[in-house]
């Protein structure tokens, strides 16, 4: 428009202190630089000690310093986005676009109906006209039990969205609701609808959890609904005929609230599936929904939540219309993506699931090269960009909502039945879903590699982070879970990297140089376990031999190490607190920094590389959302969880063990024969090394030797990684 005396819908502030930055991260290059000469120029001759283990280090250093690199993007050019949602109610108020909500289930068990309903009722709630709103239910369990929660939702809502917007509560997912809010700070005017809504909130529940516990539906419940004949006895979760049901049709005059006001769409959809037919996980759940819903409501904004994520601040719509309908920037924005934030996560974040540098830095970085990555739960798209629409300069989208009309009641049936077969198995074949349109298959983070092709279309995107988070979701509690989580991430990173949509060479060109960076940062994540695997394996073990790897300490090559050591860990710490970390988190994460780098990247990457050989196939692991009561427990005091016999485990362990023995060698070795004192002159960097590998692994050693409760190791797996550590100790040292 470039009309005079624009107020645009939103503003972007560049962080403060950046050209600080950019001095301070050179001066660290440079120390990287010097390592990589002293490295170069100091290679032990052919038959001299260490030079095998010299040459692995001077390779883990470059790839070291090449990461460190790639990770500079992030931190370079931080931006921050800020909203005016007064001036869009403004100008916009009447002509707000529909919005889609998605909310994808998969399974009853690890993903209880209580906390499915509670995301849908948090989104059914958002401050926002509700004839304009949907909400779309995908099941990919289709679980009857999920599908009877969501019928009795669809009547507490009645009750709940009034009073949310009566009393402008927050959050508005119930459970989140009554533990956060106590009834004594409710005034004596909302303290009836309170105790009201609370009751019948409860009653629900205990329907529901009654139902769970029985494992089943009831036959008198069964017969008042007749939605459950779409059960057939023959039918099982991997094997049925889609199942679809318009719960509340927000176009018939007839569904209104406790109040009288209009209640938004909701929709139950279990897409076909067949043993036949491979379904693609989340991608083909959603690409179903994007078909379906295309058909019931077609609204142009879809905002997609996973089951455990719910809305935490009910006019996070407002603040997504704001990017896509400022009349200057908007047209060319294709998706908002918010940061997923995690209502269990403990004090000290013992697994590190925060995410926090992720979301509180990098992913502003990314915004400063024209958009952030698509993450998945919380993330706002155009439909019309997410079914493969290109960018073109100057066209615009038309946001502007048309009512079509009521509808009646008869009508709802034949809607159901024509949106039905959008669902089915074979809807896609011949088609361009899963490619050009929709999400991308094949891939286990679906999302990363669809936003990077909406990128490399012209699109930019908005990574929106406001002081009141949009969406809480629940966190992995034990370290498996953690670590299966990241393979799937790792594995799926990769596979983009290999991917026709490599941001290394496809993105080149289609996308800002700083954004490739940004995204070759997340797709090498697994490449860094090699490294990072001979880093904490060989010097331990020339520490027990007592040969030095790195400069003594007389030498004026030691500086641009501890130089580097000191700034990179300094500036790493001060960053984490600042992100709301505390001391012993930022420990924390070291440790897991550590576990995820020699086991979840390790397997992912040999996933990948049997995968891309045709030996096996990507799968997708979901995270359980509930534990065991003693499971909890430990989570709660910070007690890590060990109890399981995972592979990954026998790797860490064996590591642990082998840095201990190690250090314990060389220190019954120092100490016998010329000393400590000299020892360390000689191998300063090495002691130190070995030393903080045993300090981040106290708590296994813990779980190893001298915890009793089920989540310490497992004694097949300690058994195991102590043979592999001793054998390899002693090999080395009387071998090599
Ligand atoms: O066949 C499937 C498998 C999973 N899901 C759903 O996908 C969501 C994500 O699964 P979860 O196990 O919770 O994975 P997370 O690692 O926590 O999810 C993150 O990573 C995923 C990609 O790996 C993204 O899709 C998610 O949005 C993002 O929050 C859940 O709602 C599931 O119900 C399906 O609908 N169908
Ligand atoms: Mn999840």
């Amino acid at each position: 428009m470039g009309n005079e005396g624009y107020l645009p819908l939103f503003e972007t502030r560049r962080a403060k202190g950046t050209v600080l930055y950019r001095v301070f991260a050179a001066s660290i290059f440079a120390g990287i630089c010097l390592i990589w000469v002293y490295r170069l120029s100091h290679i032990p001759k052919a038959g001299e000690d260490g030079r095998y283990g010299w040459i692995g280090l001077l390779g883990a250093e470059i790839w070291f310093g090449f990461y460190w690199l790639l990770t500079q993007a992030s931190r370079w050019n931080r931006v921050y986005r800020y909203t005016f949602k007064d001036r869009l109610s403004q100008r916009y108020e009447n002509e707000l676009p529909g919005v889609d909500v998605f909310v994808c289930t998969a399974d009853p068990t690890i993903e209880p109906p209580m906390m499915v309903i509670n995301t849908v009722l948090s989104v059914m709630a958002y401050d926002y006209p509700p004839e304009k709103l949907s909400v779309y239910l995908s099941d990919d369990g289709g679980s009857e039990l999920t599908y009877y929660a969501l019928l009795e939702a669809a009547e507490f809502a009645k009750h709940w969205i009034p009073y949310c917007k009566r009393y402008k509560v927050e959050p508005r997912s119930p459970a989140a609701y009554f533990v956060t809010v106590s009834a004594d700070a409710i005034d004596d005017d909302q303290a009836k609808d309170f105790w009201v809504t609370k009751k019948s909130y409860k009653e629900m529940e205990n329907q529901i959890q009654n139902a769970v516990k029985l494992g089943r539906i009831s036959e008198e419940v069964r017969s008042k609904c007749k939605g459950f004949s779409q059960w057939d006895p023959n039918s099982s979760r991997r094997d049925h005929d889609t199942i679809l049901q318009i719960l509340i049709d927000g176009r018939n005059p007839n569904s209104r609230d406790v109040e009288g006001c209009v209640l938004p769409t909701l929709v139950y959809l279990a897409r076909e599936k067949r043993p036949q037919h491979h379904h693609k996980f989340k991608a083909g759940a959603m690409n179903a929904l994007i078909r379906v819903s295309s058909n019931i409501s077609n609204g142009q904004v879809i905002l997609n939540v996973d089951c455990d994520m719910y809305s935490n601040n009910s006019i996070a719509i407002r603040d997504v219309l704001c990017f896509f309908m400022d009349e200057e920037e908007g047209q060319e924005v294709a998706f908002v993506q918010f940061p997923q934030n995690f209502e269990n996560i403990t004090k000290n974040d013992l697994y590190s699931n925060s995410l926090r540098v992720i979301y509180e830095v990098e992913f502003h970085g990314l915004d400063g090269y024209g958009g952030t990555l698509y993450v998945g739960s919380g993330c706002f798209h155009r439909r019309e960009t997410l079914c493969g629409r290109k960018f073109i300069k100057g066209s615009k989208i038309d946001m502007k909502w048309e009512f079509s009309g009521q509808r009646e009641e008869s009508r709802i049936h034949e809607l159901e039945e024509n949106s039905r077969s959008l669902a089915s198995c074979t809807f896609e074949e011949n088609t361009q879903w899963g490619k050009e349109m929709g999400l991308k298959y094949g891939c286990p983070v679906e999302d990363v590699i669809t936003g990077l092709s909406i990128q490399c279309r012209g699109w930019k995107s908005v990574y929106c982070n406001p002081s009141r988070k949009a969406f809480l979701g629940v966190a992995p509690t034990t370290l498996t879970q953690t670590l299966v989580q990241h393979k799937r991430w790792t594995e799926g990173n990769f596979q983009i990297l290999l991917s026709k949509y490599s941001p290394a060479w496809y993105a080149h060109g289609k996308i800002s140089f700083g954004l490739q960076l940004g995204y070759c940062c997340y797709c090498f994540w697994c490449s860094n376990s090699l490294a990072t695997l001979f880093y904490s394996i060989v010097p331990s073990l020339y520490l027990l031999k007592g040969i030095s790897l790195f400069p003594q300490v007389w030498s004026p090559w030691l500086i641009p190490f501890a130089y580097v050591i000191v700034s990179k860990y300094t500036r790493s710490f001060v960053e984490f607190l600042g992100c709301g970390g505390t001391i012993l988190g930022w420990w924390n994460d070291q440790r897991i920094w550590l576990y995820k780098r020699t086991s979840s990247y390790l397997f992912a990457f040999i996933d990948t590389i049997l995968n891309s050989l045709g030996y096996s196939d990507t799968a997708f692991v979901i995270t359980s959302k509930v534990d065991d009561e003693d499971v909890s427990e430990r989570y709660k005091k910070e007690v890590m969880e060990f109890g399981d016999s995972s592979p990954m485990f026998t790797v860490l362990a064996t590591l642990a063990i082998l840095n201990l023995y190690c250090f314990l060698g060389f220190l019954n070795k120092a100490i016998s024969g010329e000393g400590i004192a000299e020892a360390y002159e000689k191998m300063p960097l090495q002691i130190l090394l070995c030393g903080v590998l045993v300090l981040l692994n106290l708590p296994l050693y813990q779980a190893l030797y001298l915890r009793k409760d089920k989540g310490k190791m497992p004694s097949s797996v300690a058994f195991k990684s102590m043979a592999f550590a001793v054998s390899a100790c002693i090999c080395f040292q009387y071998l090599y």
